[in-house]
């Protein structure tokens, strides 16, 4: 498999480490595009994929599979000429289907061209059990809880505060580096306007920490996972970037686990 990344920071310098230097995913990344000559240029000289600054010439390498890994505005820029281009491909930037109409019509873009959309889980889990919950439409209400440190949501203070209370929707317009969680788990469980999220800031912790309660006709669920942050990038938790590697791993794979 060719892999193609579509930015030059953290998650896409991961990658980069743990696929062609590590050898951790059945493939190789062989191009990169991003509007940063110098990062590239530093990319280049340490894992030998090549550089592009030009999407339409960086989608005409032979790349089987595009990574984005920029932010939720760029993705928007870029994601539909990947598709276009007959490339699978495998979002980071998750908020970018805020726009719910954008996710149907690049879906779509992709069964006419023969090709997939990956929604990796990102720095959450518990996608398998909303969409086994949702299966009979028996999902009733999904709440997401974010606890994260001042420097992770890039802000200072000594107290604990809520800093936002409303829709999945709502979130990732005001938050749009730190809660592209919100958005996999609505898209997952019951939409963008009927998932609720708070958004907590607690100089007490230093994990990015998840809880998502879940309730419906199959029970009760309440998951919550207690993220590492990534040194290179805080505001992202190191599961973000392991399970964009474990889409890698698990793409071509006859066994599917989980729904
Ligand atoms: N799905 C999930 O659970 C999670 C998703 N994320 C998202 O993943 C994405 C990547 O995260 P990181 O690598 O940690 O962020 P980062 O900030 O380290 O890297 C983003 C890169 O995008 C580049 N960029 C921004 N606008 C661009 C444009 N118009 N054209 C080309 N390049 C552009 C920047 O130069 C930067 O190098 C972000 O959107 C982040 O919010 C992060 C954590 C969890
Ligand atoms: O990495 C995390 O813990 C969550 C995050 O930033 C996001 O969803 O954008």
């Amino acid at each position: 498999m060719n892999i193609g990344v579509i930015g030059t920071g953290n998650i896409a310098t991961y990658l980069l480490e743990q696929v062609n230097e590590n050898h951790m995913a059945d493939g190789q990344i062989t191009a990169v595009f991003g509007r940063n000559m110098e990062a590239g240029t530093r990319l280049k000289e340490r894992f030998g994929m090549e550089f592009y600054t030009d999407l339409g010439e960086f989608l005409s390498t032979p790349v089987d599979t595009v990574v984005e890994a920029v932010t939720v505005d760029a993705a928007r820029l870029f994601l539909e000429e990947v598709v276009g281009h007959k490339k699978d491909l495998i979002v980071s930037s998750i908020g970018v289907f805020k726009d719910f109409a954008f996710l149907d019509e690049l879906a779509k873009l992709a069964e006419t061209n023969g090709t997939h959309v990956y929604l990796p889980s990102g720095a959450i889990g518990g996608l398998d059990v909303l969409q086994s919950a949702r299966a009979l439409g028996g999902l009733e209400s999904v709440r997401l809880t974010t606890r994260k440190s001042p420097m992770s949501l890039g802000m200072e203070t000594d107290r604990e505060q809520v800093l936002f209370d409303g829709t999945a929707f709502d979130a990732v317009g005001e938050f749009p580096k730190n809660i592209n969680v919100a958005l996999v788990l609505a898209i997952a469980g019951i939409g963008v306007h009927e998932t609720k999220v708070r958004i907590i800031v607690d100089p007490t912790v230093e994990r990015n920490t998840h809880t998502i309660e879940a309730q419906g006709d199959f029970g009760k669920m309440q998951l919550q996972v207690e993220n590492n942050p990534m040194a290179a990038n805080p505001k992202t938790s190191l599961l973000a970037a392991l399970s964009i590697l474990s889409v890698l791993q698990n793409k071509g794979k006859s066994l599917k686990i989980g729904n």
